[in-house]
């Protein structure tokens, strides 16, 4: 939780029976809001089924028949349609308080004690869409195309008729007939621009067509100002704003709305892996940024975002993810969020130079043995490298540049190389410090290489079963070190939820 964030809380939801902002909640639940008194009264006849389990919480729990049907929590439709009731109410049950702060802007709150594993959301995506840099992928499924077939409507490439029929692909099929032509794709296998319009048209398609859904979205942090200096800026005006004026030939919205929608989907897009999909969900967008977060995030076969408490989560405490990978050190977090979603991130862990004592950022001392050069005063601000064993400094030019090379090595390391990763290791003990982002990233890769079998440099590798004893302790070695760092900086399980096969599932 940042520190010196004042927090004023207020009630952020809306009206169940009108929508509009709501400043009070049910005295029996507090979790259905409402405008007024009288929308309260005039709501009960519905509400009084949903909010008794929520009443006799968090005292005896209710008997729940397993046939008996729930209504979706109003909040944030928390529930998952495969669980047992026991497992609904308990879902309904973690329901987060939203509220807001000057620092943060809207974020969630436990409204009381949440267990590792319990469900603190499961969201329906508000849009889907390609990522912004992808080679030119089905507008219907978002599988990489050829241009061997295309919508016989816009032009688009897809991959077959079944996917010219897909809901998604509407909005930039409707969108793009305002041309004299169909849209003709000529660049495959490589990153095509075109593409880059796609998941914001398929935004700006909701506010003529989903009303709810465009106010949900638009609700969404873009930071406009912070953007309009920058270089995304500037490719968002000639890849998005001026392709769909000049070539898509539409004129419906105003460049800053297209801007926004831009900044909205950097800002709030959660990167799906697996298909490469980019999607925008109305509450999941909430949860705030923590470099240790409190939260896994899955995404089902649905590709609904379903929220879980990693650790235990006391009453009262930020629920959070992260927005960047927590296995990289802090400056590299640090750059990520301030350029990609705007924000300097104060958590315990950035202002801690050790970062919880692994030294996942710290270089060996260049003068003394066993010293480590850290960040000072602040990792968040250094003005100097100092060693904290020995009166030894760096610049931030100097450690900057260092680390620049030793990345350029990083790179230049053959894939799958095992001996090149080895001499990696053993050449950058002298330099960085045990647990450095770089070293373990390397072992890592290392781990993963060790009994994987298939051929290296021309020569057959062994798989798990066959590896000789020596090199089975070292791949152990490799996994219980970088698994540390793991279970300190992403702590908890993931959980593959609601599906019968790993496959099904998108993490
Ligand atoms: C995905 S949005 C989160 C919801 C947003 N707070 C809102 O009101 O819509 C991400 C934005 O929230 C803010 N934010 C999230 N985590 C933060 C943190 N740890 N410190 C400061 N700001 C944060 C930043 O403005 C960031 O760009």
């Amino acid at each position: 939780m940042p520190p010196g964030d004042v927090y004023r809380k207020m009630v952020v939801g809306a009206c169940a029976v009108c929508g509009c902002p709501a400043s009070q909640r049910c005295g029996k639940c507090h979790l259905t809001a409402y405008c007024s008194k009288d929308h309260q009264k005039q709501h009960w006849k519905t509400h009084r089924t949903e909010c008794s389990p929520y009443r006799k919480l968090p005292g005896k729990q209710p008997i729940i028949k397993q046939t008996k049907r729930f209504p979706s929590c109003s909040k944030c439709s928390c529930i998952s349609q495969s669980a047992a009731a026991q497992t609904l109410l308990q879902a309904a049950a973690n329901c987060p308080v939203v509220c807001q702060s000057e620092n943060l802007g809207r974020y969630l709150e436990a409204s009381r004690d949440i267990l590792p594993g319990e469900i603190i959301l499961k969201d329906s995506p508000l849009v889907l869409g390609p990522r912004q840099v992808t080679v030119p992928v089905c507008l219907g499924c978002f599988t990489p195309v050829n241009g061997t077939y295309s919508c016989t409507m816009c032009g688009w490439p897809l991959c077959g008729p079944e996917c010219q029929e897909n809901d998604l692909h509407k909005a930039e099929c409707q969108f793009s007939r305002n041309r004299t032509s169909k849209v003709q794709v000529h660049k495959f296998m490589q990153v095509n621009q075109m593409y880059e319009c796609i998941t914001p048209l398929r935004c700006l398609w909701l506010k003529q067509h989903d009303p709810t859904r465009w106010v949900s979205l638009t609700q969404m942090e873009a930071h406009m100002e912070q953007r309009r200096t920058t270089d995304v800026h500037e490719v968002n005006q000639v890849n998005v704003v001026d392709f769909m004026k000049q070539y898509l030939k539409i004129t419906t919205f105003e460049e800053d709305e297209i801007h926004k929608i831009c900044g909205i989907i950097d800002v709030n897009g959660f990167e799906i892996p697996g298909p490469n999909i980019i999607g925008l969900y109305g509450k999941g967008c909430l949860v705030e940024h923590n470099c240790i977060p409190n939260t896994t995030r899955t995404f089902d076969a649905q590709l609904n975002l379903v929220i879980r408490a990693a650790v235990k989560i006391p009453k009262g405490s930020h629920i959070s993810t992260s927005y960047s990978d927590p296995m990289w050190g802090t400056a590299n977090r640090q750059l990520h969020l301030t350029t990609t979603k705007y924000f300097k991130c104060s958590c315990d862990r950035c202002f801690d130079p050790t970062e919880f004592g692994t030294h996942l950022s710290s270089l060996r001392c260049v003068k003394c043995t066993g010293g480590l050069m850290l960040p000072s005063p602040s990792p968040l601000d250094p003005d100097i490298w100092a060693c904290n064993s020995c009166p030894a400094t760096l610049s931030v030019e100097h450690v900057e540049q260092f680390l620049k090379q030793m990345g350029e090595k990083l790179v230049m390391l053959k894939e799958n190389s095992l001996n090149s990763s080895e001499a990696f290791l053993k050449a950058s003990s002298s330099k960085l410090s045990e647990n450095h982002y770089y070293r373990s990233d390397v072992k890592l890769a290392l781990a993963q290489m060790y009994g994987r079998g298939g051929s290296q440099t021309q020569q057959q590798q062994p798989n798990l079963k066959d590896l000789s004893k020596d090199l089975l302790e070292r791949k152990e070695t490799l996994c219980r070190e970088v698994l540390a760092l793991a279970d300190l900086f992403s702590p908890g399980l993931i959980y593959n939820i609601n599906c019968t096969t790993p496959t099904n599932t998108y993490y």
